[in-house]
């Protein structure tokens, strides 16, 4: 573990200085393609203009056959597309896989310059983000790379929960987590086939009362895991992401699930398939409403102290910064989305 005086130090000669800020940029979906796919790599410029960050998935759901095509895909596309400033993220395969070195050592030397963030699965504790941030130097250092390539890393094992706050300040690359809970359900022995998402047998039930109904209620399965991971990136101060919703034709049920996980911190979802991007964007994107009464917060308490009222409702310094955050995610948002904008009056 590096001590507070070493923790900014680059890890290799040469590479390029930690950065001391993570990047505040939209990134309320990232939206995963397969880079074997000739005709997805055709549409990434299209891709790139509807989503927030596009990711190059090399880890599962690429068959192994098709892992050397992928990465030779994901080379491409960093060489010859038109991302018009989208950040472009890859998933490696997992470190114990026999693709992940030549990932990383192609990927780096090949597109570093235009790889914002290498996405680390199945992470288990920091000594995989160590074993990640010093090859990422020495191959940034090779590559006379001038920005450090940042990481995140996916909670998707009973181990990597536990230790999810270490994982979270292994090191400055950190960017962010995502909840992986297809391989986290797997790990834990849940009983789900489902990626992501509620389960019907999942609920709480009302006392028996005679002669009624007993109502009951679904819970969320995450509810545990996405606050233990909203509280290790906030603590670290780096960001949290729901990861991935499975069931592509439920939208309502996704749509559900991300707002549950943006309600409780998260900044964005994975976009499996394009029709999940519009429902992220909707999600990730503080309600108009919200943050047209945010600002007015702002307005009635300028300098952020004392107590007011707001058609009714107690406004202090802690209901300030809630305000605060709305207006900031407003703001960053409004920089690339002229209709959001508008709607919210910035
Ligand atoms: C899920 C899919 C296999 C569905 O694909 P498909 O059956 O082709 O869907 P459609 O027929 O509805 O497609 C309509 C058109 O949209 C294009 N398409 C589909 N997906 C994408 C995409 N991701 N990006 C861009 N375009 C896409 C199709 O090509 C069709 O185009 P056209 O023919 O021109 O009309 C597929 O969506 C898919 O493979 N998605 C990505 C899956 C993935 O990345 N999985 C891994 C992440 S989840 C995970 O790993 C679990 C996690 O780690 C955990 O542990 O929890
Ligand atoms: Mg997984």
């Amino acid at each position: 573990m590096r001590n507070a005086r070493s923790y900014f130090a680059p890890l290799a000669i040469g590479a390029p200085q930690p950065v001391r800020e993570i990047p505040v940029t939209p990134s309320r979906m990232i939206h995963f393609f397969d880079p074997s796919n000739a005709k997805l790599r055709g549409k990434v410029p299209d891709m790139a203009r509807s989503a927030d960050v596009l990711l190059g998935n090399l880890e599962d759901a690429i068959a192994a056959d098709k892992k050397e095509a992928a990465r030779a895909g994901l080379v491409e596309v960093g060489r010859e597309a038109d991302l018009g400033g989208t950040p472009l993220w890859t998933r490696i395969n997992a470190l114990e896989s026999p693709w992940a070195l030549d990932d990383l050592v192609t990927l780096v030397t090949e597109i570093g310059s235009v790889l914002d963030v290498v996405m680390v699965p199945k992470v288990e504790g920091v000594e995989d983000i160590h074993y990640v941030d010093r090859l990422l130097a020495q191959l940034e250092a090779r590559s006379e790379l001038q920005r450090p390539i940042l990481i995140h890393a996916i909670l998707e094992t009973a181990q990597g929960v536990a230790n999810v706050e270490e994982i979270a300040t292994a090191s400055p690359r950190m960017q962010g987590i995502s909840l992986g809970p297809a391989d986290l359900a797997a790990s834990r022995r849940m009983k789900t086939t489902r990626v992501g998402g509620g389960h019907p047998g999942y609920r709480v039930i009302a006392d028996p009362s005679s002669g009624d109904a007993r109502p009951s209620y679904q819970q969320d399965l995450w509810h545990y895991t996405i606050g233990r991971m909203v509280d290790a990136c906030a603590a670290a101060g780096i960001f949290p992401y729901y990861g991935p919703f499975g069931d592509i034709k439920d939208e309502v049920g996704c749509e559900a699930q991300f707002r549950a996980a943006y309600l409780m911190g998260c900044v964005g979802a994975w976009s499996l398939h394009p029709v999940q991007i519009g429902i992220a964007k909707r999600v990730f994107s503080p309600e108009v409403d919200e943050v047209r009464f945010a600002k007015r917060v702002l307005e009635a308490i300028p300098d952020g102290s004392g107590v007011h009222m707001l058609d009714g409702k107690m406004q202090d310094d802690a209901t300030w910064k809630q305000a605060k955050v709305l207006v900031d995610l407003a703001t960053m948002l409004a920089r690339k989305d002229e209709e959001l904008a508008e709607a919210y009056g910035l």
